[in-house]
């Protein structure tokens, strides 16, 4: 795929923060290069510490890189036009308690340069569309966490950006709230949007997401589709289906006596999360 068929571009890039012993620095982000074609949900996935939330910051153009480049729709995330195409909702996005909704988005708005008529149009829009027309007079600090965070998706959508980078949108929302998200981001993929996801909900990250990308200490492990990273590969799993119990004791026997194990759950994104990142620890350990 060409670069202008791709929405973000990582190439090499690498983090490195100085520590206070002279001379050495933590590498955060370690050489990682990844592409996201326009149009495609890709969930950005790894343990705490992993060096997502550094890999935004230098894709959100926030953050210079060590090294290598990042490209956004082919061009630079410092060019003020790029950055105005990238939405931004924050993993702890802190909003001032005595704004009201409406004030939010204007004061964003304003911050992008909006018009005056189309950000009073967007943001009408924008709180409808997120529950949230009843409240946008009222304070912030008489919002749920769930309405805040409803907030933080209407302020990302803000100018209608052709990318969103959505940091932990599920963290403190309830199930609901967290199938709610699930829909929204279907919705901006129908929409020809690309999102860039980070979460720690495996299972919908499982079942939202047309790609993943797992990180750990800064490097990424594996990336690719959904379907052909957890494609039966050297370790086929099966499912034994219509079998009584004595009948599957006798084929579990059977598969020990040919030197294989018999494991009741398949593979899924959050079973491959798990091995990926505890198989990396134990390598880094043993050096
Ligand atoms: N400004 C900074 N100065 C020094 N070290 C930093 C800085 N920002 C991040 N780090 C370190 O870089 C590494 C990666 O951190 P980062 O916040 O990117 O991880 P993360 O995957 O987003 O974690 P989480 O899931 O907890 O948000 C961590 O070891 C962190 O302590």
């Amino acid at each position: 795929m060409n670069e202008l068929g791709q929405a973000i571009q990582l190439k090499e890039l690498t983090k490195d923060f100085p520590l206070m012993e002279r001379g050495r620095y933590l590498r955060a982000v370690d050489s990682l290069s990844l592409e996201i074609p326009r149009n495609s949900v890709f969930g950005l996935l790894g343990p705490n510490g992993s060096g997502k939330s550094t890999t935004i910051r230098m894709l959100l153009g926030l953050s210079e890189p060590s090294k290598g480049e990042v490209r956004i729709l082919g061009g630079s995330p410092k060019d003020p036009g790029i950055r105005r195409q990238v939405g931004y909702l924050p993993d702890a996005p802190y909003y001032h308690k005595f704004l009201t909704g409406k004030e939010l988005l204007r004061f964003f708005g304003k911050l992008m340069g909006l018009s005056k008529v189309s950000l009073e149009q967007q943001s009408v829009e924008l709180l409808g569309q997120f529950g949230l027309s009843d409240a946008m007079d009222r304070k912030l600090g008489s919002y749920s966490k769930g309405m805040l965070q409803r907030l933080g998706f209407a302020q990302a959508l803000l100018g209608d950006p052709e990318i969103l980078v959505l940091d932990e949108p599920t963290a403190g929302v309830d199930p609901v709230g967290a199938a709610e998200v699930g829909d929204f981001v279907r919705g901006l993929r129908e929409r020809g949007k690309t999102v860039l996801l980070c979460s720690h909900l495996l299972t919908q990250v499982q079942d939202l997401c047309d790609a993943v990308g797992i990180m750990n200490k800064g490097r990424l492990l594996a990336s690719g589709g959904i379907e052909q990273l957890l494609r039966p590969s050297e370790n086929p799993r099966f499912s034994l289906e219509g079998l009584e119990e004595s009948a599957q004791a006798e084929v579990a026997r059977l598969v020990e006596l040919k030197g294989g194990r018999m494991k009741p759950m398949g593979q899924d994104l959050e079973s491959l999360f798990r091995e990926l990142v505890s198989n990396d620890d134990e390598r880094s350990k043993g050096q």
